[in-house]
């Protein structure tokens, strides 16, 4: 059937603003050259020409084997080289007329010129790979205020174009206001479209309104919606209303009808819906989560559109942070495999999540989330002053299993740990790159994001300033573990038992009589540890055991090597 007009205002309103551009790119040349002297028999007269431009408005031609002359296979494969001419007519793209020939792979066109008086003719073909088309439309001239009908000017393909590390959409006009024309053109150009099996058709949207600047609806209804409604996505969105309430329509919602989820937040709103995800694998699979399980993997792949402050997770997965590149990987169905960590502590899962930092790093979160009220930027930079100025070690007993030495050795895997004790300014492990604007090659920049290892990163006890020198080296080219005190692992299993006497509930006592005024509440439980998982305050009683699990998870986008400039300093140390 024929589609259009298109189905709702917003996309009309896109489509339509869209038709303002009255001259289409070049896409994808793919040859300059002479065609005169051997296609001379083909071509025609001026008016000949003329004829059959007419003629191929009102009928294209749907191109079934016996549709073409010898001659006519052999010019197709010129076209094509290898690929099955499906229809072919003539369109006005730019201000020229093409002749344009549709493949099963690809849409070609080349200018319809008039020859000149040598015979020879310079022909610029050009085409647009269909796995790199996401949407085609019908495109309407209509007049302000009207919804439907309108008069026919043809069909939009809307590409996926990779500009540096961005992926944008780019809309390419062809122009025949031919009805019949048109239709044909559309549907078989839409069967094509629908039979690509990674793409995505239905998605449960997560829409966390108090992300950062609070501007993710804005960003979904803006830049990523419209998009969706170009690939004929359906997306089911939930604007949460509080912390949590992704994860619970994770845990109890059918999931069947979806072909994938989208967070639309940071790194927090991330974390929750990947663990809500995983967690609820485990439980459709029957999983025991209070034992040493082995996870299953998730069933639908994640999509993240950053709208937080850090994204780590976003930009190790897009390797920039663009909301239209993220929602380009969703569209076109690119995904990657990532390796996520399970939590546990006393033989009870936590959570699954991607980092976790303890000692100063979760000091500092303890600390910010403590002064909710300032604004987020202010309170980062607040909570890493303070903790750097109350710097102390945590006496620790740190154990792991490196990757090596389980490959090599067919021990106990209890053998296998290598246990420290001693003091730690910070500990990390991280199971992807956790790039991010303040460490653009990212924290961990050895890692990769499905390479079955984490790494783990000790700092040890330093003076404050070789501590400071350190942190700074994560936004500079100079290598952040070249210090003595820092000692970096690659490995599969990390256990952390905190053995200091002093919690950092000692902290908020040190904190209380400055900030009481605030009524600030106090949120620590005698005796737990903070730990700050992938941006998240996690209190941990006794010992946490992080466990890697390769490939839990997938992620809609590609893996990245070279990280985002940085753009953002940071100004905190
Ligand atoms: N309506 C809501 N009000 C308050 N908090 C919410 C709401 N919806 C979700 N949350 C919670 O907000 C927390 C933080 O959100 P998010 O991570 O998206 O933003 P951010 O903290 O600004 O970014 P980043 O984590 O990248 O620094 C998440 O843990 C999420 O569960």
């Amino acid at each position: 059937m024929f589609e259009s007009p298109l189905k709702s205002n917003a996309r009309n309103a896109w489509s339509e603003s869209q038709e303002e551009l009255s001259e289409t790119e070049p896409v994808s040349p793919v040859s300059k050259g002479t065609r005169g002297k051997k296609k001379k028999k083909r071509r025609q007269q001026p008016q000949q020409q003329q004829q059959t431009e007419k003629r191929s408005v009102s009928a294209p031609q749907l191109c079934a084997e016996e549709s073409f002359d010898r001659e006519d296979e052999q010019s197709e494969k010129r076209y094509t080289d290898y690929d099955e001419p499906i229809v072919r007519g003539i369109f006005q793209i730019g201000k020229k007329s093409h002749d344009v020939l549709l493949t099963s792979m690809r849409v070609t066109w080349s200018p319809i010129q008039p020859e000149t008086p040598t015979g020879e003719l310079t022909v610029r073909t050009e085409y647009v790979e269909l796995k790199d088309v996401f949407g085609v439309k019908v495109k309407r001239r209509r007049s302000a205020g009207q919804e439907t009908g309108g008069t026919l000017l043809g069909i939009t393909l809307f590409q996926c174009k990779k500009k540096g590390p961005k992926l944008k959409d780019h809309a390419i006009h062809f122009n025949n206001m031919s009805v019949d024309h048109c239709e044909i053109w559309f549907k078989k150009l839409k069967e094509i479209l629908s039979s690509f099996q990674n793409r995505p058709k239905s998605l449960k949207v997560f829409v966390n309104p108090a992300s950062h600047k609070k501007e993710a609806y804005q960003i979904y209804r803006d830049d990523v919606a419209p998009l969706f409604q170009l690939a004929d996505i359906k997306a089911d969105v939930t604007i949460t209303e509080r912390k949590g309430h992704a994860f619970s329509i994770l845990k109890e919602s059918n999931l069947d009808g979806y072909d994938g989820v989208v967070v639309v937040g940071g790194d927090g709103s991330v974390a929750e819906v990947a663990h809500g995800l995983l967690l609820r694998a485990q439980m459709d699979a029957g999983r025991d989560t209070d034992s040493m399980f082995t996870p299953v993997r998730a069933t639908l792949p994640l999509g993240l559109i950053p709208a937080g402050s850090t994204d780590m997770v976003a930009c190790s997965v897009h390797g920039i942070r663009h909301p239209v590149t993220a929602a380009m990987h969703i569209i076109m169905g690119h995904h990657q495999e990532v390796d996520v960590c399970s939590f546990s502590c006393l033989g009870r899962l936590l959570r699954f999540g991607f980092s976790a930092m303890f000692g100063f790093g979760g000091r500092t979160l303890a600390l910010a989330e403590r002064h909710r009220w300032m604004p987020p930027g202010q309170r980062r930079e607040f909570a890493v002053i303070k903790t750097l100025a109350n710097l102390k070690p945590e006496d620790c007993e740190l154990s792991y299993l490196p990757v090596k030495k389980v490959q090599t050795e067919t021990l106990d895997p209890e053998e296998s740990w290598t246990t420290t004790r001693g003091l730690f300014l910070n500990v990390s492990i991280m199971a992807i790159p956790c790039l991010c604007s303040m460490a653009p090659r990212g924290l961990a920049p050895n890692t990769r994001l499905n390479n079955g290892s984490m790494a783990l990163i000790a700092a040890g006890n330093a003076s404050r300033s070789e501590f400071i020198k350190h942190l700074k080296r994560y936004n500079s080219v100079n290598n952040q573990f070249s210090f003595s005190f820092v000692e970096t692992q690659t490995v599969w299993a990390v256990r952390l038992r905190p053995r200091s006497q002093s919690s950092w509930s000692d902290d908020i006592a040190e904190d209380n009589g400055e900030y009481d005024s605030k009524n600030t509440p106090i949120i620590s439980s005698e005796g737990a540890y903070p730990w700050n998982v992938d941006g998240d305050l996690l209190e941990v009683p006794s010992e946490l055991l992080i466990r890697l699990h390769p490939q839990l998870l997938t992620l809609f986008g590609v893996d990245i090597e070279e990280a985002e400039e940085a753009h953002i300093k940071c100004s905190c140390i």
